[in-house]
Protein backbone atom coordinates (compact mmCIF):
# COMPACT_ATOMS: atom_id res chain seq x y z
CA UNK A 1 0.00 0.00 0.00
CA UNK A 2 1.79 3.64 -0.78
CA UNK A 3 0.47 6.95 0.71
CA UNK A 4 -1.96 8.82 -0.44
CA UNK A 5 0.97 11.55 -1.47
CA UNK A 6 2.97 9.21 -3.51
CA UNK A 7 -0.60 7.80 -4.94
CA UNK A 8 -1.04 11.24 -6.19
CA UNK A 9 1.83 11.55 -7.71
CA UNK A 10 1.99 8.53 -9.28
CA UNK A 11 -1.87 9.63 -10.58
CA UNK A 12 -0.69 12.59 -11.71
CA UNK A 13 2.53 11.26 -13.84
CA UNK A 14 -0.19 8.97 -15.68
CA UNK A 15 -1.53 12.69 -17.11
CA UNK A 16 -0.11 16.17 -19.51
CA UNK A 17 -1.80 18.93 -20.05
CA UNK A 18 -4.01 18.99 -23.11
CA UNK A 19 -3.37 20.85 -26.31
CA UNK A 20 -5.42 24.51 -26.35
CA UNK A 21 -7.99 24.98 -29.05
CA UNK A 22 -10.08 28.39 -30.19
CA UNK A 23 -13.95 29.12 -29.05
CA UNK A 24 -16.33 31.64 -29.46
CA UNK A 25 -15.82 34.53 -26.15
CA UNK A 26 -19.32 33.44 -25.69
CA UNK A 27 -18.84 29.80 -25.14
CA UNK A 28 -15.41 30.74 -23.02
CA UNK A 29 -17.21 31.28 -19.38
CA UNK A 30 -15.62 28.42 -17.10
CA UNK A 31 -12.83 27.42 -19.54
CA UNK A 32 -9.41 28.05 -18.65
CA UNK A 33 -7.28 30.36 -20.70
CA UNK A 34 -4.74 28.31 -22.37
CA UNK A 35 -2.57 31.43 -23.86
CA UNK A 36 -2.13 34.79 -22.31
CA UNK A 37 -4.11 37.50 -24.25
CA UNK A 38 -3.68 41.33 -25.05
CA UNK A 39 -5.78 44.20 -25.22
CA UNK A 40 -6.43 45.17 -28.73
CA UNK A 41 -7.66 48.55 -27.71
CA UNK A 42 -7.33 51.18 -24.82
CA UNK A 43 -10.25 51.38 -21.96
CA UNK A 44 -11.96 54.00 -22.74
CA UNK A 45 -10.23 54.44 -25.93
CA UNK A 46 -10.91 58.55 -25.39
CA UNK A 47 -11.48 60.68 -22.23
CA UNK A 48 -14.68 59.57 -21.60
CA UNK A 49 -17.14 61.72 -19.10
CA UNK A 50 -18.25 59.85 -16.00
CA UNK A 51 -21.44 61.98 -15.67
CA UNK A 52 -24.32 64.05 -17.34
CA UNK A 53 -23.54 67.36 -16.83
CA UNK A 54 -21.52 70.24 -18.82
CA UNK A 55 -17.70 70.29 -20.11
CA UNK A 56 -15.33 73.21 -19.75
CA UNK A 57 -11.92 74.35 -18.97
CA UNK A 58 -10.89 73.52 -15.17
CA UNK A 59 -9.69 76.61 -14.98
CA UNK A 60 -12.63 78.35 -15.18
CA UNK A 61 -14.54 76.40 -12.49
CA UNK A 62 -16.21 78.50 -9.37
CA UNK A 63 -19.05 79.14 -8.02
CA UNK A 64 -21.27 81.22 -10.02
CA UNK A 65 -19.27 81.12 -13.08
CA UNK A 66 -21.28 81.71 -16.23
CA UNK A 67 -21.04 79.52 -19.78
CA UNK A 68 -22.43 79.51 -23.18
CA UNK A 69 -23.42 76.26 -24.29
CA UNK A 70 -22.17 75.63 -27.53
CA UNK A 71 -22.80 72.01 -28.76
CA UNK A 72 -23.54 68.58 -27.14
CA UNK A 73 -21.25 65.22 -26.61
CA UNK A 74 -23.22 62.28 -26.15
CA UNK A 75 -22.39 58.48 -25.83
CA UNK A 76 -21.36 57.64 -29.29
CA UNK A 77 -21.91 60.99 -31.13
CA UNK A 78 -18.99 63.22 -29.73
CA UNK A 79 -18.98 67.04 -30.11
CA UNK A 80 -16.69 68.29 -33.25
CA UNK A 81 -15.02 71.31 -32.73
CA UNK A 82 -13.40 72.98 -29.72
CA UNK A 83 -14.66 74.28 -26.06
CA UNK A 84 -13.33 77.96 -25.49
CA UNK A 85 -13.24 80.29 -22.77
CA UNK A 86 -16.67 80.75 -21.21
CA UNK A 87 -17.79 78.10 -23.06
CA UNK A 88 -19.26 74.82 -22.44
CA UNK A 89 -20.77 71.49 -24.06
CA UNK A 90 -23.65 69.89 -22.54
CA UNK A 91 -22.41 66.14 -22.37
CA UNK A 92 -23.60 62.75 -20.98
CA UNK A 93 -22.14 59.95 -19.65
CA UNK A 94 -19.87 57.87 -21.55
CA UNK A 95 -19.67 60.64 -24.16
CA UNK A 96 -16.29 61.53 -25.50
CA UNK A 97 -14.92 64.83 -23.64
CA UNK A 98 -14.27 67.67 -26.26
CA UNK A 99 -10.81 69.07 -27.32
CA UNK A 100 -10.47 72.27 -25.14
CA UNK A 101 -12.62 70.94 -21.67
CA UNK A 102 -10.87 69.16 -19.16
CA UNK A 103 -13.63 69.27 -16.26
CA UNK A 104 -17.49 68.05 -16.07
CA UNK A 105 -19.73 69.99 -14.13
CA UNK A 106 -22.64 67.88 -12.91
CA UNK A 107 -26.06 68.86 -14.21
CA UNK A 108 -27.41 68.65 -10.84
CA UNK A 109 -24.86 71.70 -9.56
CA UNK A 110 -25.92 74.08 -12.74
CA UNK A 111 -29.08 76.06 -13.28
CA UNK A 112 -29.64 76.64 -16.58
CA UNK A 113 -31.50 79.01 -19.05
CA UNK A 114 -31.60 78.82 -22.74
CA UNK A 115 -28.29 78.39 -24.08
CA UNK A 116 -26.61 80.02 -20.15
CA UNK A 117 -25.58 77.82 -17.49
CA UNK A 118 -24.49 79.41 -14.53
CA UNK A 119 -22.94 77.13 -11.25
CA UNK A 120 -24.80 77.15 -8.57
CA UNK A 121 -23.70 74.24 -6.30
CA UNK A 122 -19.56 74.00 -5.29
CA UNK A 123 -18.50 71.69 -7.91
CA UNK A 124 -15.99 69.80 -6.05
CA UNK A 125 -12.45 68.73 -7.10
CA UNK A 126 -13.56 65.49 -8.99
CA UNK A 127 -13.20 66.38 -13.10
CA UNK A 128 -15.51 63.69 -13.45
CA UNK A 129 -13.63 62.33 -16.55
CA UNK A 130 -12.66 59.09 -17.12
CA UNK A 131 -8.80 58.88 -18.75
CA UNK A 132 -8.25 57.18 -22.22
CA UNK A 133 -6.70 54.10 -21.36
CA UNK A 134 -7.96 54.19 -17.40
CA UNK A 135 -9.15 50.73 -17.15
CA UNK A 136 -6.58 49.25 -19.87
CA UNK A 137 -3.87 49.70 -22.28
CA UNK A 138 -3.60 48.30 -25.80
CA UNK A 139 -0.87 45.57 -24.92
CA UNK A 140 -1.89 44.87 -21.74
CA UNK A 141 -2.55 41.04 -20.67
CA UNK A 142 -4.75 38.65 -19.03
CA UNK A 143 -2.55 36.11 -17.95
CA UNK A 144 -2.46 32.18 -17.87
CA UNK A 145 -3.74 30.02 -17.19
CA UNK A 146 -7.04 31.22 -15.43
CA UNK A 147 -10.39 29.77 -15.02
CA UNK A 148 -12.20 32.43 -17.31
CA UNK A 149 -15.18 33.96 -14.65
CA UNK A 150 -18.48 36.11 -15.79
CA UNK A 151 -16.08 39.34 -14.93
CA UNK A 152 -13.13 37.90 -17.09
CA UNK A 153 -15.51 36.89 -20.25
CA UNK A 154 -16.53 40.85 -19.65
CA UNK A 155 -12.42 41.96 -20.04
CA UNK A 156 -11.71 40.24 -23.07
CA UNK A 157 -14.95 41.12 -24.85
CA UNK A 158 -13.67 45.01 -23.60
CA UNK A 159 -10.41 44.23 -24.71
CA UNK A 160 -12.47 42.87 -28.41
CA UNK A 161 -10.81 39.12 -27.76
CA UNK A 162 -13.68 37.58 -29.99
CA UNK A 163 -11.98 34.17 -30.11
CA UNK A 164 -10.67 33.14 -26.80
CA UNK A 165 -7.35 30.30 -26.93
CA UNK A 166 -8.61 27.40 -24.27
CA UNK A 167 -7.31 24.24 -22.79
CA UNK A 168 -8.78 21.31 -24.31
CA UNK A 169 -11.26 19.79 -21.76
CA UNK A 170 -10.45 16.69 -20.77
CA UNK A 171 -12.51 13.82 -22.25
CA UNK A 172 -12.97 11.17 -19.01
CA UNK A 173 -14.92 7.75 -19.50
CA UNK A 174 -17.08 6.95 -16.54
CA UNK A 175 -18.14 3.19 -16.29
CA UNK A 176 -20.40 1.84 -13.31
CA UNK A 177 -19.50 -2.24 -12.75
CA UNK A 178 -21.26 -4.72 -10.74
CA UNK A 179 -24.38 -6.85 -11.49
CA UNK A 180 -26.06 -5.36 -9.19
CA UNK A 181 -26.64 -2.07 -10.84
CA UNK A 182 -29.51 -0.22 -12.60
CA UNK A 183 -29.64 3.33 -14.23
CA UNK A 184 -31.69 5.81 -12.38
CA UNK A 185 -35.38 5.83 -13.78
CA UNK A 186 -34.80 1.99 -14.22
CA UNK A 187 -37.04 -0.81 -12.07
CA UNK A 188 -34.37 -2.79 -10.28
CA UNK A 189 -34.49 -6.11 -8.98
CA UNK A 190 -34.68 -7.45 -6.19
CA UNK A 191 -31.32 -7.81 -5.14
CA UNK A 192 -30.29 -4.92 -7.23
CA UNK A 193 -28.90 -0.71 -6.33
CA UNK A 194 -29.26 2.40 -8.30
CA UNK A 195 -26.07 3.30 -9.72
CA UNK A 196 -25.22 6.54 -7.97
CA UNK A 197 -21.20 6.76 -8.45
CA UNK A 198 -21.04 7.54 -11.81
CA UNK A 199 -23.94 10.35 -12.10
CA UNK A 200 -21.69 11.87 -8.57
CA UNK A 201 -18.72 11.79 -10.50
CA UNK A 202 -19.57 12.99 -13.91
CA UNK A 203 -20.92 16.23 -11.89
CA UNK A 204 -17.90 16.65 -10.03
CA UNK A 205 -15.41 16.41 -12.89
CA UNK A 206 -17.78 18.50 -15.07
CA UNK A 207 -17.44 21.38 -12.17
CA UNK A 208 -13.94 20.97 -12.53
CA UNK A 209 -14.09 21.59 -16.53
CA UNK A 210 -13.90 17.99 -17.87
CA UNK A 211 -16.61 16.65 -20.91
CA UNK A 212 -17.82 13.14 -19.46
CA UNK A 213 -18.71 10.00 -21.75
CA UNK A 214 -21.38 8.05 -19.42
CA UNK A 215 -20.48 4.39 -20.04
CA UNK A 216 -23.17 1.68 -19.76
CA UNK A 217 -23.02 -0.31 -16.84
CA UNK A 218 -20.71 -3.31 -17.29
CA UNK A 219 -21.49 -6.67 -16.03
CA UNK A 220 -19.42 -8.53 -13.46
CA UNK A 221 -18.15 -10.45 -16.85
CA UNK A 222 -14.61 -10.48 -18.75
CA UNK A 223 -16.66 -10.26 -21.42
CA UNK A 224 -18.65 -6.99 -20.61
CA UNK A 225 -15.63 -5.01 -18.44
CA UNK A 226 -13.84 -5.94 -21.92
CA UNK A 227 -16.84 -3.95 -24.30
CA UNK A 228 -16.99 -1.19 -21.72
CA UNK A 229 -13.55 -0.55 -21.89
CA UNK A 230 -13.47 -0.69 -25.77
CA UNK A 231 -16.22 2.06 -25.41
CA UNK A 232 -14.03 4.32 -23.59
CA UNK A 233 -11.18 4.43 -26.30
CA UNK A 234 -10.31 7.49 -27.60
CA UNK A 235 -10.95 9.63 -23.76
CA UNK A 236 -7.89 10.78 -21.99
CA UNK A 237 -8.91 9.05 -18.90
CA UNK A 238 -10.67 6.18 -18.20
CA UNK A 239 -12.40 6.02 -14.23
CA UNK A 240 -14.08 2.65 -13.27
CA UNK A 241 -16.12 2.21 -10.77
CA UNK A 242 -16.28 -0.92 -8.12
CA UNK A 243 -14.86 -4.48 -8.68
CA UNK A 244 -11.81 -3.34 -7.67
CA UNK A 245 -11.50 -5.44 -3.97
CA UNK A 246 -10.36 -9.08 -3.74
CA UNK A 247 -13.88 -10.53 -3.93
CA UNK A 248 -14.61 -13.27 -6.76
CA UNK A 249 -16.30 -10.71 -9.18
CA UNK A 250 -14.28 -8.20 -8.86
CA UNK A 251 -12.15 -8.24 -12.36
CA UNK A 252 -11.72 -4.78 -13.45
CA UNK A 253 -7.60 -5.07 -12.49
CA UNK A 254 -7.33 -8.16 -14.24
CA UNK A 255 -9.88 -7.27 -17.17
CA UNK A 256 -7.69 -4.19 -17.55
CA UNK A 257 -4.27 -5.61 -17.72
CA UNK A 258 -5.43 -8.35 -19.75
CA UNK A 259 -6.39 -5.35 -22.07
CA UNK A 260 -2.55 -3.93 -22.13
CA UNK A 261 -3.12 -1.57 -18.93
CA UNK A 262 0.23 -0.86 -17.13
CA UNK A 263 -0.10 -0.82 -13.74
CA UNK A 264 1.09 2.26 -11.58
CA UNK A 265 -0.27 1.01 -8.34
CA UNK A 266 -2.67 -0.82 -6.38
CA UNK A 267 -4.20 -0.17 -3.13
CA UNK A 268 -3.52 2.59 -0.81
CA UNK A 269 -2.90 3.83 2.60
CA UNK A 270 -6.49 5.81 2.83
CA UNK A 271 -9.68 5.71 4.53
CA UNK A 272 -12.14 5.27 2.54
CA UNK A 273 -10.56 4.24 -0.73
CA UNK A 274 -7.93 1.31 -0.05
CA UNK A 275 -8.58 -0.90 -3.49
CA UNK A 276 -7.88 1.93 -5.44
CA UNK A 277 -5.77 1.11 -8.70
CA UNK A 278 -4.15 3.51 -11.59
CA UNK A 279 -2.44 2.55 -14.44
CA UNK A 280 -1.80 3.71 -18.45
CA UNK A 281 -4.29 1.54 -21.08
CA UNK A 282 -2.23 2.90 -24.23
CA UNK A 283 -3.30 6.70 -24.13
CA UNK A 284 -5.60 6.60 -21.51
CA UNK A 285 -5.35 6.85 -17.97
CA UNK A 286 -6.93 4.48 -16.22
CA UNK A 287 -8.24 5.11 -12.40
CA UNK A 288 -9.89 2.07 -10.69
CA UNK A 289 -11.71 3.60 -7.99
CA UNK A 290 -13.43 1.51 -5.34
CA UNK A 291 -17.62 0.82 -5.55
CA UNK A 292 -18.51 2.24 -1.88
CA UNK A 293 -20.36 5.43 -3.21
CA UNK A 294 -18.51 7.50 -0.54
CA UNK A 295 -15.01 5.84 -1.24
CA UNK A 296 -15.69 6.80 -4.95
CA UNK A 297 -16.36 10.54 -4.35
CA UNK A 298 -13.81 11.05 -1.79
CA UNK A 299 -11.35 9.22 -4.07
CA UNK A 300 -12.88 11.80 -7.03
CA UNK A 301 -12.04 14.85 -4.63
CA UNK A 302 -8.69 13.82 -3.58
CA UNK A 303 -7.08 11.98 -6.78
CA UNK A 304 -9.48 12.75 -9.74
CA UNK A 305 -9.89 16.51 -9.38
CA UNK A 306 -6.07 17.23 -9.22
CA UNK A 307 -5.72 15.08 -12.63
CA UNK A 308 -8.00 16.96 -14.39
CA UNK A 309 -6.47 20.45 -13.29
CA UNK A 310 -3.00 19.42 -14.50
CA UNK A 311 -4.48 18.37 -17.97
CA UNK A 312 -6.52 21.70 -18.27
CA UNK A 313 -2.80 23.25 -17.58
CA UNK A 314 -3.89 24.27 -14.19
CA UNK A 315 -2.01 23.84 -10.58
CA UNK A 316 -2.39 20.56 -9.47
CA UNK A 317 -1.56 21.08 -5.89
CA UNK A 318 -4.02 19.92 -2.88
CA UNK A 319 -5.24 23.54 -1.65
CA UNK A 320 -3.65 23.97 1.64
CA UNK A 321 -5.72 22.12 4.14
CA UNK A 322 -7.67 24.13 6.96
CA UNK A 323 -7.48 24.04 10.30
CA UNK A 324 -10.31 23.88 13.09
CA UNK A 325 -11.33 22.54 16.41
CA UNK A 326 -12.81 19.68 17.58
CA UNK A 327 -16.33 19.88 18.75
CA UNK A 328 -16.10 16.75 20.11
CA UNK A 329 -13.47 14.02 20.78
CA UNK A 330 -12.57 11.46 18.26
CA UNK A 331 -10.55 8.40 18.76
CA UNK A 332 -7.42 7.05 17.68
CA UNK A 333 -7.03 6.17 14.15
CA UNK A 334 -5.82 3.12 12.59
CA UNK A 335 -2.77 2.83 9.38
CA UNK A 336 -4.94 4.81 6.95
CA UNK A 337 -5.20 8.42 6.21
CA UNK A 338 -8.74 8.82 7.17
CA UNK A 339 -10.87 11.23 5.30
CA UNK A 340 -13.65 11.63 7.68
CA UNK A 341 -17.13 13.08 6.31
CA UNK A 342 -17.52 16.43 8.73
CA UNK A 343 -19.41 19.38 9.34
CA UNK A 344 -17.57 22.57 9.97
CA UNK A 345 -19.31 25.79 11.29
CA UNK A 346 -18.55 28.50 13.34
CA UNK A 347 -18.44 26.87 16.62
CA UNK A 348 -15.22 24.26 14.65
CA UNK A 349 -15.50 21.15 13.28
CA UNK A 350 -17.44 18.07 14.27
CA UNK A 351 -16.96 14.62 12.83
CA UNK A 352 -20.16 12.67 11.67
CA UNK A 353 -20.86 9.62 13.96
CA UNK A 354 -21.04 7.33 11.19
CA UNK A 355 -18.02 7.16 8.77
CA UNK A 356 -19.49 3.71 7.09
CA UNK A 357 -18.20 4.56 3.31
CA UNK A 358 -21.63 3.57 1.53
CA UNK A 359 -23.29 6.48 3.63
CA UNK A 360 -24.19 9.02 0.93
CA UNK A 361 -27.06 10.89 3.26
CA UNK A 362 -23.80 11.59 5.41
CA UNK A 363 -21.75 12.73 2.74
CA UNK A 364 -24.70 15.14 1.11
CA UNK A 365 -24.44 16.56 4.68
CA UNK A 366 -20.60 16.68 4.94
CA UNK A 367 -19.29 20.37 4.04
CA UNK A 368 -15.37 18.52 4.76
CA UNK A 369 -13.58 16.27 4.80
CA UNK A 370 -11.40 16.04 8.20
CA UNK A 371 -8.18 14.81 7.68
CA UNK A 372 -6.43 12.02 9.93
CA UNK A 373 -2.35 11.30 9.74
CA UNK A 374 -1.85 7.49 9.78
CA UNK A 375 -1.87 6.55 13.47
CA UNK A 376 -2.99 9.53 14.53
CA UNK A 377 -3.64 9.69 18.50
CA UNK A 378 -7.29 9.71 19.92
CA UNK A 379 -7.96 13.51 20.50
CA UNK A 380 -9.98 15.77 22.68
CA UNK A 381 -12.49 18.33 22.26
CA UNK A 382 -10.98 21.62 21.44
CA UNK A 383 -8.00 19.85 19.51
CA UNK A 384 -6.76 21.57 16.31
CA UNK A 385 -7.39 19.50 13.19
CA UNK A 386 -7.08 19.50 9.51
CA UNK A 387 -9.47 19.46 7.09
CA UNK A 388 -10.30 19.94 3.75
CA UNK A 389 -13.25 21.80 2.02
CA UNK A 390 -16.22 19.63 0.17
N1 LIG B 1 -12.18 -9.06 2.12
C1 LIG B 1 -12.15 -7.77 1.83
N2 LIG B 1 -13.28 -7.18 1.43
C2 LIG B 1 -13.28 -5.88 1.14
C3 LIG B 1 -12.12 -5.13 1.28
C4 LIG B 1 -10.94 -5.77 1.68
O1 LIG B 1 -9.87 -5.17 1.82
N3 LIG B 1 -11.01 -7.10 1.92
N4 LIG B 1 -12.16 -3.78 1.04
C5 LIG B 1 -13.43 -3.14 1.27
C6 LIG B 1 -13.36 -1.79 0.84
S1 LIG B 1 -12.44 -0.76 1.79
C7 LIG B 1 -14.05 -1.33 -0.21
S2 LIG B 1 -14.01 0.36 -0.56
C8 LIG B 1 -14.84 -2.18 -1.06
C9 LIG B 1 -14.54 -1.82 -2.51
O2 LIG B 1 -14.83 -2.88 -3.29
P1 LIG B 1 -15.01 -2.81 -4.84
O3 LIG B 1 -14.30 -1.67 -5.44
O4 LIG B 1 -14.72 -4.14 -5.37
O5 LIG B 1 -16.52 -2.43 -4.97
P2 LIG B 1 -17.78 -3.37 -5.18
O6 LIG B 1 -17.61 -4.60 -4.35
O7 LIG B 1 -18.03 -3.52 -6.61
O8 LIG B 1 -18.87 -2.45 -4.55
C10 LIG B 1 -18.85 -2.06 -3.21
C11 LIG B 1 -20.22 -1.49 -2.84
O9 LIG B 1 -20.48 -0.35 -3.61
C12 LIG B 1 -21.65 -0.51 -4.40
N5 LIG B 1 -21.45 0.12 -5.71
C13 LIG B 1 -20.52 -0.24 -6.62
N6 LIG B 1 -20.61 0.55 -7.71
C14 LIG B 1 -21.60 1.41 -7.47
C15 LIG B 1 -22.18 2.48 -8.20
N7 LIG B 1 -21.73 2.82 -9.42
N8 LIG B 1 -23.19 3.17 -7.65
C16 LIG B 1 -23.65 2.83 -6.41
N9 LIG B 1 -23.13 1.86 -5.66
C17 LIG B 1 -22.15 1.14 -6.17
C18 LIG B 1 -21.82 -1.99 -4.51
O10 LIG B 1 -23.13 -2.36 -4.77
C19 LIG B 1 -21.34 -2.46 -3.16
O11 LIG B 1 -22.35 -2.32 -2.20
O12 LIG B 1 -14.59 -3.53 -0.80
C20 LIG B 1 -14.59 -3.88 0.59
N10 LIG B 1 -14.45 -5.27 0.72
O1 LIG C 1 -11.59 2.01 1.73
MO1 LIG C 1 -13.17 1.44 1.55
O2 LIG C 1 -12.99 2.67 0.40
O3 LIG C 1 -13.12 1.96 3.28
O4 LIG C 1 -14.74 1.93 1.91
Amino acid sequence: MISVSDARAALLALVDPLASETVPLAQSAGRVLADPVSARRDQPPFSASAMDGYAVNATEVELHAMFKVIGEAAAGHGFDGKVGAGQAVRIFTGAPVPEGADFVVIQEDVDRKGNLITILDEPGANSNIRPKGGDFAIGDTVSAPRTLTPADVALLASMNIAQVPVARRPVVAVMSTGDELVMPGETPGPDQIIASNSFGLKAMCEAAGAEVRMLPIAQDTVQSLTTAFELAKGADLVVTIGGASVGDHDLVGDVAVSLGMERSFYKVAMRPGKPLMAGRMGDMAMVGLPGNPVSSMVCGQIFLLPMIRKMLGLSAEQPPLQSARLIAPLAKNGPREHYMRAQVTADGIRAFESQDSSLLTVLADANALLVRPPHDDALEAGALVQFLPI
